[in-house]
């Protein structure tokens, strides 16, 4: 009787957060590194469809970059990074397109329909809601076919909400010519949330979120301004494909957003704990 009156308060409690949050925005990225953990991700996309159900606006962004990098190792291809963002020639761009848009946007629709949600690909394949631009490297790097947002079809990804589908959108998008460029998944998450107006952006990952010591999980940071960001960034601490997961954390404030979040997606329900409790998970920076 007693498990039965705590499992009642847990609902009210719940109930509490859920109105809260009803018909907010929260644009979740999932990164590469998870998506190669298959029961990180069932866990996690129905935390994904718990929100829609209980009414609250999820919107899925992903990446691919460890299995873009697999893929371009099988055809041969040698990955190369500059501040964490992959230079694209033309062969890496089709590979890039395969893994995100041929594969891993499909297989991430597919698993949320057989756990009984509703999601809609939209990727250059189906429905490209991201348009942009070839991106200038601000070190006069040229990276090849690497784009950057500067449109977002927000009426497309809204009316999903009204059918009850989450939108799951992969890191591309195309210039005015047709263009296809391969998109930092962290910036395109970014430019998603704000084109929005997002409540909140969770980037979703596969360590426990910023450390001072990269190989020592209990060395996280709970909680850092956007100054020590990029203190942290300057001196090398935060390296690699946490750069333009911090820069987009940082421009996303500049915008006005109050807070953004990194967190461990392997954790069991580590969105719903972050959404729904006061206890963060991860590492949250702040203006
Ligand atoms: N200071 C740091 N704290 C935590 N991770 C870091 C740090 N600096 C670099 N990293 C690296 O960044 C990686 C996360 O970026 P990335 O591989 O692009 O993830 P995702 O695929 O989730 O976008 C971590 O796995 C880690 O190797
Ligand atoms: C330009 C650029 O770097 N694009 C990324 C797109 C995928 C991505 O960002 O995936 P993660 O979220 O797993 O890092 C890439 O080619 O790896």
């Amino acid at each position: 009787m007693n498990q039965a009156i705590a499992k009642a308060d847990t609902l009210i409690e719940a109930m509490g957060w859920i109105r809260r949050f009803r018909g907010k925005t929260t644009v979740i990225k999932l990164g590469g590194s998870l998506l190669e953990d298959r029961t990180a991700m069932h866990h996690l996309l129905l935390d994904v469809i718990f929100m829609e159900t209980v009414g609250l606006r999820p919107v899925v962004v992903h990446g691919g970059g460890k299995a873009i990098t697999q893929a371009m190792a099988d055809a041969g291809i040698v990955a190369q990074f500059i501040r964490g963002r992959r230079v694209t020639d033309e062969p890496s761009l089709k590979v890039v397109e395969q893994v995100l848009a041929g594969e891993l946007n499909v297989e991430l629709t597919e698993m949320m329909e057989r756990l009984g949600g509703r999601a809609m690909n939209l990727s250059p394949r189906t429905t490209c809601v991201l348009h942009g631009q070839k991106m200038l490297d601000p070190d006069g790097e040229d990276l090849g076919f690497v784009g950057e947002v500067t449109r977002v079809d927000r009426d497309v990804i809204e009316s999903l909400a009204y059918t009850d589908q989450v939108p799951v959108i992969p890191s591309l998008c195309y210039d005015d010519e047709g263009q296809l460029y391969n998109v930092n998944a962290d910036t395109a998450a970014m430019a998603v949330a704000q084109s929005l107006g997002a409540d909140k952006l969770v980037f979703l990952s596969d360590v426990n979120g910023v450390r001072r010591d990269e190989s020592d999980p209990n060395s996280i940071i709970p909680a850092m301004s956007a100054a020590t960001s990029r203190e942290l960034i300057a001196s090398g601490v935060i390296r690699g494909g946490m750069i333009p997961k911090v820069e987009a954390c940082l421009e996303t404030l500049d915008r006005g957003v109050q807070k953004v979040h990194i967190i461990d997606g392997r954790l069991r329900h580590s969105l719903l704990l972050e959404i729904f409790t006061t206890d963060g998970v991860g590492t949250e920076i702040h203006a």
